[in-house]
């Protein structure tokens, strides 16, 4: 069984963070892992509290993982310190694990506060350049490029200033736009678009946290990158579809094991070009 961790926040209420990235990995039948960065008392509508791990605690926790196990792919998320940036940034150097997937998660859905902005200096200079993929949404990416994004090729600039920061890939993720849901991803050389219909709903707490993870997964799995993006694109457009109205702000996505297997066979409406 391929074996993929994610390294991000917990989040209570289950829609994000690590508990919609094991829930992404079980749908896809690999064997999750996790190790907690941050404790997020949270829900679908707020954000009260946030107790970071220790940074020596989250490279134990990464120890034990990589002294026992072999790791087929990672994905982080919310880093929310400098510190905690640096004990990830320092352990990944030191296992140089294959297929990272890194989401520089820096608010939730109802806009509060998940990453300091002071540390996106760290974020570009000691994490970013370890990333196989790198997945922001517009306003992350905004943020990381230095420039803001009206259109798609302005997406596209942001992807090309962010890949010149060292990561090998870059998917820019149009959640955040209004028309069809659809994201560019740039290798260096090409662009590549995931498109797909925008769902008319209010409950996508954990859209990006759930994409990550399934990119991550299909990495595992042994798919190409194209090919592992464009299968998390039909897995999430599923997710969304079929979203829950649970709590009272963003509900989370859906990650039934079967519904995942009846959405890729009735072709969740995926147009991938380049
Ligand atoms: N309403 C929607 N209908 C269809 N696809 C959507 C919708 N909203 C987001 N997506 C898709 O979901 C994926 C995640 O993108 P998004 O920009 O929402 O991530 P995010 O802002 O990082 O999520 P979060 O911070 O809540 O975890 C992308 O493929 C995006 O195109
Ligand atoms: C812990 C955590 N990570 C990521 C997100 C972004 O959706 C969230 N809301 N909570």
């Amino acid at each position: 069984m391929k074996k993929v961790l994610t390294i991000a926040g917990s989040d209570c209420s289950g829609g994000a963070g690590i508990q919609a990235d094991l829930k992404t990995f079980s749908a896809h039948g690999v064997f999750g892992m996790s190790v907690i960065v941050s404790v997020v008392a949270e829900n679908t509508s707020r954000v009260i509290d946030i107790q970071d791990v220790r940074p020596d605690m989250i490279e134990k926790q990464i120890d034990a993982v990589f002294e026992d196990i072999d790791v087929d792919a990672v994905k982080i998320g919310m880093l929310s310190q400098p510190d905690c940036m640096e004990a990830v940034a320092g352990k990944l150097k030191q296992y140089a694990p294959a297929n990272i997937v890194l989401d520089p998660v820096m608010y939730a859905k109802n806009g509060c506060p998940l990453m300091n902005p002071d540390a996106i200096d760290t974020l570009i200079e000691k994490v970013i350049p370890f990333a196989n993929l790198l997945t922001p949404n517009i306003p992350e990416a905004e943020k990381i490029a230095g420039m803001s994004i009206h259109n798609v090729e302005d997406m596209k600039k942001s992807a090309e200033a962010i890949y010149r920061m060292g990561c090998k890939n870059v998917l820019v993720k149009g959640g955040h736009a209004s028309g069809s849901a659809l994201d560019i991803l740039f290798d260096g050389e090409r662009f590549y678009t995931f498109d797909a219909q925008r769902i008319d709903t209010k409950n996508t707490h954990g859209t990006g946290c759930t994409y990550s993870a399934a990119i991550a997964s299909n990495l595992a799995l042994g798919c190409s990158l194209q090919e592992a993006v464009h299968r998390a694109k039909e897995y999430i457009t599923t997710a969304i579809r079929h979203s829950l109205a649970i709590g009272k702000g963003h509900g989370p996505t859906h990650h039934f094991y079967e519904l995942y297997q009846n959405g890729l066979k009735n072709g969740a409406e995926i147009n991938n070009g380049q």
